[in-house]
């Protein structure tokens, strides 16, 4: 339903020419959550944001439905705007905090012109804030945002996005800074929503962990390309490029499933820069071949399921 096509964003700061995205292709189908995971630096968020037409590429397309959506004017434009919505990490940013938790989930409707009057306007409220599990919901609607703990408020947020009955959400680290114990609550929000609403979602993270746990397919992202993408058990039971590997074995907590135990790749300490020409990755990683430094690998299936930037393969 949403296709990024060789998107490259390039920002320069003080001289130097970042590639944030540097020709990524990416596609969201619908009814599933795709994660995009990389470390900091890698370019998720950038993504996110240029798939959202929140950010303008230097060259590469975003196609919603077969439409580009960087050319989309006036009504159009608008639909896009609603069907298609962002979540922010820090909820506490995200939202107004001196509205009241219903004000805060009926401005878009409000924006939008969706209901026809505050009685309508007041029962999607309701009804979406029980949606996200904020029960008993009158009262939470009465609520402000500093009475809330950052999980209910991330839930607040998911309800502004969710009342506009969108088709698509990016979703940018949105449990990362709540605590552990809470974090599969949000994430089951989202699984709801696939299952039960038919939503779409680009599920943003750092955790590859996290992915395990709600994404039907994973993008591996390293320093503004894509290095590794399949179906979320191919990736995460399979993991083909080095540093995807090193990912998985970082994962700090134990894995029930078994799967971190599985490799326990060393990263190499950075021992030469970077020559502009090769793989990325070969100065950090510990399968580097003279190839490697010779030129970039492109990404190549290894089943229908599974593809991967790297000549080891
Ligand atoms: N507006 C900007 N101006 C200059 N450089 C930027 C801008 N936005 C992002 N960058 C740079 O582009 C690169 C990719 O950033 P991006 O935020 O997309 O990565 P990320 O993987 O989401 O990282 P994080 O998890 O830290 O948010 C980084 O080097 C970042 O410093």
């Amino acid at each position: 339903m949403i296709e990024g096509k060789s998107l490259r964003v390039y920002f320069k700061s003080r001289d130097v020419l970042v590639k944030a995205l540097d020709g990524v292709n990416v596609s969201v189908k619908d009814k599933e959550i795709v994660g995009i995971v990389g470390e900091s630096g890698s370019g998720k968020t950038t993504l996110g944001r240029t798939i959202l037409n929140l950010q303008r590429p230097d060259s590469g397309e975003v196609l919603w439905n077969g439409k580009n959506v960087f050319k989309l004017k006036g009504k159009e434009e608008k639909e896009f705007r609603r069907q298609n919505q962002i979540i922010y990490q820090n909820p506490y940013e995200a939202v107004d905090i001196r509205l009241k938790v219903y004000d805060i989930v009926a401005e878009g409707l409000r924006v939008h012109n969706i209901p026809k009057n505050r009685e309508e306007e007041r029962k999607i409220v309701l009804d979406t804030l029980r949606d996200v599990g904020l029960t008993p919901e009158e009262e939470y609607a009465k609520s402000l945002p500093n009475q809330l703990s950052g999980g209910q408020l991330q839930r607040v947020a998911i309800a502004r996005a969710l009342v506009l009955n969108p088709s698509f959400m990016v979703a940018d680290e949105p449990v990362s800074m709540l605590d552990m114990s809470i974090r599969a609550g949000v994430l089951d929000i989202f699984k709801r929503l696939r299952d039960e609403r038919g939503i779409s979602i680009m599920m943003i993270t750092h955790d590859i962990s996290t992915l395990g746990y709600v994404a039907d397919r994973i993008y591996v992202m390293y320093q503004g390309k894509v290095i590794e993408h399949g179906s979320t058990d191919a990736v995460l039971d399979k993991p083909l490029h080095p540093y995807t590997q090193g990912l998985i074995s970082a994962v700090p907590i134990p894995d029930p499933s078994g799967r971190a135990s599985l490799f326990s790749v060393k990263v190499k300490e950075e021992t030469e820069p970077y020559n502009g020409k090769g793989c990325k990755y070969y100065p950090k990683c510990p399968f580097a071949m003279a190839s490697c430094r010779e030129k970039e690998p492109e990404l190549s299936g290894v089943s229908s399921d599974h593809y991967v930037a790297c000549f080891l393969y």
